[in-house]
C-alpha cells in the first residue's frame, strides 16, 4: 500500500456475463457493505451490455461500476464503439482503456490508449491505465524499459490522481494462474510509483497503482500487502461473487 493513496479493488469481467450474471454483482454490492468501504474502494466492470442495469443495483451500495474500454472520439461514425459519455450517462465511474487484450486483439499503441484516457476525463471519469510486459520482454530483461515506454506514451500530460488508476499487468500472469514473485512486483511498482512522482510531482504519488495478473482469494494477502500496490484487477476471480469479496476482505487485515 502507498501513505494517502485510498486502495481500489477492481473487476474485470471481459467478454463474460449475461443477465443471469446480474445476481453476481447484487451479492457484491450487498457484500461490500460495511466500515471497509469507508476506507477500501471497490468495482466492478461488467461487458457493456450490462452496464446501466449494475448501476442500476448499486444505488445503495458503495460498489461502483465501469466500462471496459471506450473510444476516443467523443461521437460519430465508429461501428461497434462506445463514448466516454455513454459510460457516464449510465452512471459509470471509471474505464479500463489499454488493457493488453485490447493492445493485442485490436492493435491499440500507447498513443491511442493516452487519447482514450484523455475522452475519459473529459467525460468525468477515472481512467484505469493498463501497462505491463510479455513473458519474452521479462525474459530479456527489458520489463523495466517496456514499462517506462508505456507508461509515458499511455498516460496524458495533466493526468490527476483523482482521476487516473495505473494497472500493472503482466501479459504473461493473465489468466495463467502464473504471478510475479512478491519481490517482482515491488520492483515494479517501486519503478512506477518513482517515474509518476518524477513526472506528476505530488499527484504522481498519490495515483493508485494496481496490480493484475492471476490474483485470488489465496494469493491476494500476499499481493496486496507489497508496498506500492494499492489494489488488484481482477479477472477470472471477479465473476465470482465470493471470490471477489474474499479478495476484497483481505483489506480488513491490511487497513486494520
Ligand atoms: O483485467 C484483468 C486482468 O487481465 C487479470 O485477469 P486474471 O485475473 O483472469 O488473470
Amino acid at each position: 500500500m502507498t501513505p494517502d493513496v485510498r486502495p481500489l479493488v477492481a473487476g474485470n469481467w471481459k467478454m463474460n456475463g449475461t443477465r443471469a450474471s446480474l445476481d453476481q454483482i447484487k451479492a457484491i454490492a450487498e457484500g461490500v457493505q460495511g466500515p471497509l468501504s469507508e476506507k477500501v474502494d471497490c468495482l466492478i466492470c461488467p461487458p457493456a451490455t450490462l452496464l446501466y442495469v449494475a448501476t442500476a443495483l448499486c444505488t445503495d451500495s458503495p460498489l461502483q461500476i465501469g466500462a471496459q474500454d471506450c473510444h476516443q472520439n467523443v461521437s460519430g461514425a465508429h461501428t461497434g464503439d462506445i463514448a466516454a459519455e455513454m459510460i457516464a450517462d449510465c452512471f459509470g465511474t471509471h474505464v479500463i482503456v489499454g488493457h493488453s487484450e485490447r493492445r493485442t486483439d485490436h492493435a491499440e499503441t500507447d498513443h491511442l490508449v493516452r487519447a482514450k484516457a484523455e475522452a475519459a476525463y473529459a467525460a468525468d471519469l477515472t481512467a484505469i491505465i493498463c501497462i505491463g510486459e510479455t513473458a519474452e520482454e521479462r525474459k530479456s530483461g527489458q520489463t523495466l524499459d517496456i514499462l517506462k515506454r508505456q507508461l509515458a506514451g499511455s498516460v496524458p500530460d495533466g493526468a490527476k490522481a483523482e482521476r487516473t488508476v495505473i494497472a500493472y499487468e503482466p501479459v504473461w500472469a493473465i489468466g495463467t494462474g502464473l504471478t510475479p514473485t512478491t519481490a517482482d512486483v515491488a520492483e515494479a511498482h517501486a519503478f512506477l510509483r518513482t517515474e509518476l512522482a518524477e513526472r506528476f510531482g505530488a499527484e504522481g504519488k498519490l495515483m493508485p497503482i494496481l496490480y493484475g495478473g492471476s490474483v485470488k482469494p489465496s494469493n491476494a494477502r500476499e499481493l496486496m500487502a507489497v508496498e506500492n500496490v494499492d489494489g488488484a484487477l481482477i479477472g477470472g476471480a471477479s465473476l465470482k461473487a465470493e471470490d471477489f469479496l474474499a479478495i476484497y476482505r483481505v483489506y480488513e487485515d491490511l487497513t486494520a
